[in-house]
């Protein structure tokens, strides 16, 4: 087991590339099966998440091969096989092979997802589009079990904004019979990369990145190459922790407009913003102003850079809120942030942050994927030596981070933990 020290204090300047898109990644990788031929998706993340799902595209029969950072799925002899359990349970997204897996044979038994723990993350709406879809869904000791004679398109009206839901859903009726219209979809970017690959494959997909997706069922869906977005998330944790410590630090591969809220918030906050086609160029200021900032669904501020916005609030002169209004509970990197002399108080689905303060370095856990993200921008802007454990949170979607952020100047690095460490770790 490892950890991830830093060393604060270092200015960063550089170029640093952003990968491509976990939340779309592991979208994609299921949507291949499907097709009834291979499908390539070019520029793969380098991360736990993809791992896995490639393992449990192999458990039921498909045919995986990695070669550079494109991933090549040959779903041609997949099977129904039951995916209960183990594998399933390390990420979120590995609910998307319910509406892939059901949309193909029309039959899937997959373990609830697990993924980072935010609080309650039902999946009703998910089911909800299944069932409306013609699938029995039934929950049996922790396995949901779907299966349906046929799958007829239908009109659903999502009573939540939902990410997973809308491409769940979408996979689901691509090759249902007929029309279905999403009502109340999610609109985030990684929704119209998941319909251009499944377009590319066939499917008749309209309105993706609106509130109303219309898909229209076809019988088959063949193989095709796609590459996928840029990380919008990773981008923006860059963008943050150069606003932090940066002095002229280069973002590239990145799409400025699926960055909007996060670019008008860190202007808000005095950082100097430049963009360009697929760049962005980020300078601190002299001082750091504190604003309000509350998480919303796209083209909103996103809630998986709550968590690293909040360690870089504590360097700004005054308070601010920051309200997650999407996991009101998502505040686990706060009693870490403490432990680095942050001053930050949880109210409901809010952390009022006083700042300025000088964070000092501590051992401290990442507690989930974004509280990672935290962390590690906490301790570029800490005094002294930060040790921070849980690094296969941070491994779930950050790829080569470490690397990275060398490249720009950060004194970071992995070590493996002490046996005592790794046992106090596992019985925490
Ligand atoms: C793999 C992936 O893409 N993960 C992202 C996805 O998660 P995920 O798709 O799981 O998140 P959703 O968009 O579904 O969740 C949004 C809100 O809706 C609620 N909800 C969701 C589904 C449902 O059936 N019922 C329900 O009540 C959730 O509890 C949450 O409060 O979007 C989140 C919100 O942008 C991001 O934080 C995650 O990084
Ligand atoms: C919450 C996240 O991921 P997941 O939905 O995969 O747990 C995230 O990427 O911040």
């Amino acid at each position: 087991m490892e950890k991830l020290k830093i060393v604060g204090g270092r200015t960063l300047k550089g170029h640093i590339r952003v990968s491509e898109a976990k939340n779309s990644a592991v979208a994609l990788i299921p949507a291949a099966i499907l097709a009834d031929s291979p499908v390539t998706i070019e520029g793969v993340p380098k991360i736990s998440d993809v791992e896995i799902l490639k393992g449990l595209l192999e458990e039921i029969g498909g045919k995986v091969e990695v070669r550079g950072s494109d991933m090549i799925i040959d779903p041609a002899r997949m099977i129904p096989m039951p995916l209960p359990n183990g594998r399933v349970k390390k990420l979120r997204a590995s609910y998307y092979l319910m509406g892939a897996m059901l949309g193909r044979f029309k039959q899937a038994v997959i373990g609830l997802p697990g993924g980072c723990f935010l609080g309650p993350r039902p999946i009703d709406q998910h089911i909800k589009g299944f069932e409306a879809l013609g699938a029995k869904v039934t929950n049996e000791q922790g396995a949901i079990y779907l299966r349906a004679e046929e799958l007829t398109g239908a009109r659903i009206y999502l009573d939540v904004v939902s990410v997973g839901a809308t491409i769940n859903i979408m996979l689901a009726a691509v090759r249902a019979k007929g029309r279905t219209i999403i009502e109340n979809a999610a609109k985030e970017p990684e929704i119209i990369d998941v319909a251009t690959l499944l377009n590319n494959m066939g499917a008749k997909i309209k309105g993706a990145g609106t509130d109303v997706i219309r898909i229209d069922g076809v019988e088959r869906l063949s193989g095709c190459r796609h590459t996928i977005i840029p990380d919008r998330i990773e981008a923006g944790t860059y963008m943050i922790l150069a606003a932090a410590m940066g002095e002229g630090v280069v973002i590239d591969n990145v799409i400025p407009l699926h960055l909007e809220s996060v670019i008008a918030k860190l202007r808000e906050m005095g950082v100097h913003v430049e963009t360009g086609n697929d760049q962005i160029f980020i300078a601190r200021p002299e001082k750091l102003k504190p604003v309000d900032i509350k998480t919303l669904v796209y083209p909103g501020f996103p809630t998986d850079l709550q968590q690293p916005i909040t360690a870089l609030l504590t360097k700004a002169d005054g308070t601010s809120v920051v309200t997650d209004t999407i996991y009101p509970s998502r505040f686990k990197h706060v009693d870490e942030l403490r432990r680095m002399n942050a001053s930050i108080k949880v109210e409901g689905g809010s952390a009022l942050i006083k700042g300025p303060v000088q964070l000092h370095g501590a051992k401290v856990r990442a507690t989930d994927l974004r509280a990672g993200a935290s962390l590690v921008v906490a301790g570029l802007m800490a005094e002294g030596v930060t040790e921070i454990s849980g690094v296969d949170h941070i491994d779930r979607g950050y790829s080569n981070l470490v690397e990275k952020l060398q490249g720009i100047g950060a004194e970071i690095w992995r070590e493996e933990m002490t046996e005592q460490e790794a046992e106090q770790m596992q019985s925490s």
